[in-house]
């Protein structure tokens, strides 16, 4: 269990990481996820103690991690895949580490083997691809059979097998009962991955929940309404409760409205004597959902108040 307890790091004018609180429990994978920039390699160096928190708190199973005296016993972490002596083969690079946290010398051997990196044990990191690199980030996490892991962005990288592969890696490590943090700026790699997300934006906690809970919220449905009257029809739409955004860039536009079905902009419109050209019920995706979340949905009303506020793609 991770317990991080209104944690806050800042860097001069820069508040990276916000007063934040959550736990992270054991037997289940919990995504940590944000847009670039939103704290979260900051929050996983601070639980690691490479990094001092400006004020608040970080445990690992009740106590801070600096406290523990084996450390790759009880955390075992990817932060930096790019961290490893280039000149160094993959083995002796787990080797030097299994030495100096008086691992057993077999454990290389069995990581290795664990992410796919057997055949190439002997040759020097220097030549490996980010993939590969990944896969060692990972080994080495798991060197001490820890109960604890923390990946920093483990898919990038990898190709569709490796991210398959990573995936069931995670659930089995959670089924056995370890803590499993991963942190990710897309939802898509979360969503068949972890139970349980933590989201952040500009170090701030957004959400922490399930990731069915999650899925409902991105269950909503926004009604796609094209018409040649899009400030009246905004504004009718907005007066009768709903959240409505400008999609597209020119053309015919088209309003993206929330809060109202489409059967009752439909009554509206025509009510007003607005014509529509358009008018499509749209359920979001879970990306959708989590890029929403992380814009900060509710400055869409007042978005449309100080002009349409654009969205890409549709
Ligand atoms: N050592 C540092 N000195 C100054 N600013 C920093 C430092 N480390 C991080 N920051 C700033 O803190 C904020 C959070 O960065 P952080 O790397 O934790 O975010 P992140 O969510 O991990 O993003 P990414 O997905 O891009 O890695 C950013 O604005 C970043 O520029």
């Amino acid at each position: 269990m991770i317990e991080v307890n209104g944690l806050t790091k800042r860097y001069g004018d820069v508040l990276a990481v916000s007063d934040l609180t959550f736990t992270v429990p054991p037997g289940q994978v919990t995504g940590f996820l944000g847009p670039n920039g939103a704290g979260k390699s900051t929050t996983l160096r601070m639980i690691l103690g490479l990094t001092r928190p400006t004020a608040g708190t970080t445990t690992v199973d009740g106590r801070p991690f600096t406290q523990r005296q084996a450390g790759l016993h009880h955390v075992g972490a990817l932060l930096d895949a790019g961290d490893v002596h280039p000149g160094r083969s993959a083995a002796a690079h787990l080797a030097a580490l299994a030495r100096g946290n008086g691992l057993p010398r077999r454990r290389v051997r069995e990581v290795l083997d664990e992410v796919g990196l057997a055949a190439v044990a002997r040759r020097r990191v220097g030549g490996f691809s980010l993939g590969m690199r990944q896969r060692l980030g990972i080994a080495t996490a798991l060197l001490g059979d820890p109960p604890v892991l923390l990946f920093d962005e483990p898919v990038n990288g990898l190709d569709p097998e490796g991210v398959r592969w990573v995936r069931r890696l995670f659930r089995r490590l959670a089924a056995e009962g370890r803590t499993v943090l991963v942190s990710s700026h897309l939802m898509s790699e979360m969503q068949n991955t972890a139970d349980r997300l933590v989201v952040v934006g500009r170090g701030e906690l957004i959400a922490e929940e399930t990731v069915a809970e999650f899925a409902a919220r991105g269950g909503r449905t926004r009604v796609m309404v094209g018409s040649p009257q899009p400030d009246r029809l905004a504004a009718v739409l907005t007066d009768a409760g709903a959240a409505v955004a400008a999609v597209g860039d020119g053309g015919s536009a088209v309003l993206a409205v929330t809060g109202l079905t489409a059967a009752r902009i439909g009554e509206l419109a025509h009510h007003q004597r607005i014509v529509l050209h358009e008018l499509t019920a749209r359920t979001a995706s879970l990306e959708e959902a989590f890029m929403e979340l992380t814009a900060g949905s509710a400055d869409y009303r007042a978005g449309y108040r100080a002009g349409y506020r654009a969205e890409e793609g549709r």
